[in-house]
């Protein structure tokens, strides 16, 4: 397993191994999640490569970019069994050099959920993934359902600018109790943790309420804020029931829809979204 630091030596490791590559971008700090993915991406091509980056222009002024979480040595241990073939962990510098200027902006399928809550979030992730995939020319590329709209976005994105690199969708990893693992998850306390399970209860509630019959919208998120409302530990930032490739609400579910949300738990800001039917 080679760990690179600069982008030359990960273009000198990528050109010297033949085969297809297989590649899992990921801020660290590294859960089942992110290995889920890892051994897909194993199981799947010749070659693996996984970059550890927590990308500051995805960050808001006032999110947690300071302290997310963060232990290379622990990342590199996990991932050493795994087969992966080359780490690029570049700097802040490497990749944003003095008098950087080019944005990736994905437009329409940004804006809503995440996006709102989270302005310029987006151009950060997709400016920062079109980079790496310039950088390490993979095949094809892993992501977790978890960041559902970020899925949607590099989508977008891929077919838009006509990179060739086919995109993976790999299901979300949880807890035994139904949290969705997550780097942030670190940030709970012993009862804060115990309230986090709100999120997919909400989640279920919901998906009950649709195997029930109902198909109103706007039913599905009462739903889901009415088992939010009863946690006292939780604030709702948004829930949402949405065409899952528009992103756009839905008022009555005829088709495929995307139910997501995301809580506050204390100061801990926590998504998660199934989809039905
Ligand atoms: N529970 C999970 N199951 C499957 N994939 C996941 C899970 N959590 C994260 N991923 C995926 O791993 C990749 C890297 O995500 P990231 O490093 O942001 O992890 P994270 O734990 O989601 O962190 P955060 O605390 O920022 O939410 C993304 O494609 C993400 O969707
Ligand atoms: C895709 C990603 C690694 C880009 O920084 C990040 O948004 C993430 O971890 O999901
Ligand atoms: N979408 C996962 C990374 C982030 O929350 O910034």
């Amino acid at each position: 397993m080679r760990v690179v630091h600069t982008i030359a030596e990960a273009r000198a490791v990528r050109r010297a191994l033949p085969g297809t590559w297989g590649f899992v971008p990921t801020m660290g700090y590294l859960h089942e999640g992110h290995l889920s993915l890892v051994r897909r991406a194993r199981a799947e091509n010749d070659r693996v490569a996984v970059s550890i980056f927590v990308n500051p222009t995805q960050f808001g002024p006032h999110e947690d970019y300071a302290r997310y979480p963060r232990d290379l040595e622990r990342d590199l241990r996990l991932l050493e069994p795994l087969g992966v073939d080359l780490v690029f962990v570049p700097s802040v510098e490497e990749m944003y050099p003095p008098g950087f200027q080019t944005w990736v902006i994905v437009e329409e399928v940004s804006r809503p959920l995440e996006g709102a809550s989270r302005p310029g979030h987006f151009r950060g992730v997709a400016t920062v993934v079109a980079k790496l995939f310039n950088i390490l020319q993979p095949d094809r590329a892993y992501f977790g359902q978890k960041d559902a709209q970020q899925t949607v976005v590099i989508r977008r994105m891929v077919q838009d600018l006509n990179i060739p690199v086919e995109i993976v969708i790999c299901p979300t990893v949880r807890e035994p109790d139904g949290l969705a693992m997550s780097s942030r998850n670190t940030y709970l306390n012993p009862e804060e943790r115990r309230a986090a399970t709100v999120l997919f209860r909400a989640l279920q509630a919901a998906k009950a309420r649709y195997e029930a019959g109902e198909r109103d919208a706007e039913g599905l998120r009462e739903a889901m804020r009415e088992v939010i409302r009863a946690e006292p530990l939780a604030r709702i930032d948004y829930v949402s029931v949405a065409d899952p490739e528009t992103l756009q609400e839905l008022e009555r579910v005829e088709g495929p829809a995307l139910l997501s949300l995301a809580v506050y738990i204390g100061t801990t800001r926590l998504i998660d979204n199934i989809m039905l039917p």
